[in-house]
């Protein structure tokens, strides 16, 4: 009752009031592993497939840009394992700020040791956190603005396309409806080759989140519109792995699933 009260309210928050008012350090606190959030839920399932991914010896490359990354690196800790070059980037200035906090190791920057700590042992790197987070700082090369909404998301920024691309819980933020989703994901395969690999993962069935005591609007998404738009868009799925929520008490998103999909952008004929 609550829930569905809380989606007919929520209106669409574009790139302006992200600029105004995603504090990502209210952001970061999903990102606590250990405290039983729901960021915790998400990174359960996500590392895992990135883990998989990244240290399969498939998926791999110099470039590698990720769209959207916020305040947060856990999308990035295995790809550092196959990817030469990493470019981070994001629509808002404070977490363009809080990535480089992290980067330069600043005091005040977000612990994700507990979050490192999970992903070598899932790599099988056990006591290798100050290893992997020396390699991802140093992979990191650039961190810059995007907007998924240009032709040219890192305009006026031209690179290279790249070999691998990767977004996790942006264009569903980002996207008011799902016109704007199919033209923001044209925009973001511009920046990958022919033959490139496209890491895109998500919420399903998600209208609002809460970031402090602002609420963000999100698309609803569901399996069978992105597996359409994605073959429209020229990518073959490699995979597309759901699970289900499996707890409906916490009240600060209302998302059913979450979603992981590899995809490799088909070669021109
Ligand atoms: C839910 S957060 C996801 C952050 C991170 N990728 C993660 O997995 O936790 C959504 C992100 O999308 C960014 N965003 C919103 N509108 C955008 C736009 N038009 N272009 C690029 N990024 C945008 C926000 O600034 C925010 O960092």
């Amino acid at each position: 009752m609550c829930r569905l009260r809380a989606s007919t309210m929520a209106e669409f928050t574009g790139g302006d009031d992200y600029q105004a008012e995603f504090d990502p350090k209210a952001y970061l606190g999903y990102f606590k592993f250990g405290e039983d959030t729901l960021g915790e839920e998400y990174l359960n399932f996500a590392l895992k497939h990135y883990c998989n991914t990244f240290t399969s010896g498939v998926v791999k490359g110099d470039t590698l840009i990720d769209i959207g990354s916020g305040p947060t690196i856990h999308q990035l800790l295995s790809t550092c394992e196959s990817f030469k070059e990493i470019i981070a980037s994001d629509y808002t200035d404070w977490n363009l700020r809080e990535l480089e906090k992290w980067l330069k190791n600043e005091p005040e920057a977000f612990d994700w040791t507990p979050v490192v700590k999970y992903v070598c042992e899932l790599e099988g790197n056990r006591g290798m956190e100050a290893e992997k987070e020396a390699k991802l700082r140093k992979t990191i090369k650039q961190v810059l603005k995007c907007d998924v909404h240009k032709s040219n998301p890192l305009d006026p920024i031209v690179l290279p396309p790249a070999d691998g691309l990767v977004s996790s819980l942006c264009l569903e933020a980002a996207c008011k409806d799902l016109t704007t989703y199919r033209i923001a994901l044209k925009n973001i395969s511009s920046l990958l080759k022919p033959g490139g690999h496209l890491v895109l993962s998500g919420v399903l069935g998600c209208s609002f989140y809460m970031v402090g005591p602002k609420r963000f609007s999100c698309l609803v998404l569901r399996e069978e519109f992105l597996r359409e738009v994605l073959s429209e868009t020229g990518f073959i799925i490699q995979e597309f792995e759901v699970l289900v929520r499996d707890d409906n008490i916490d009240d600060s998103s209302d998302f059913s699933g979450k979603f992981f999909i590899l995809a490799l952008k088909e070669e021109a004929i």
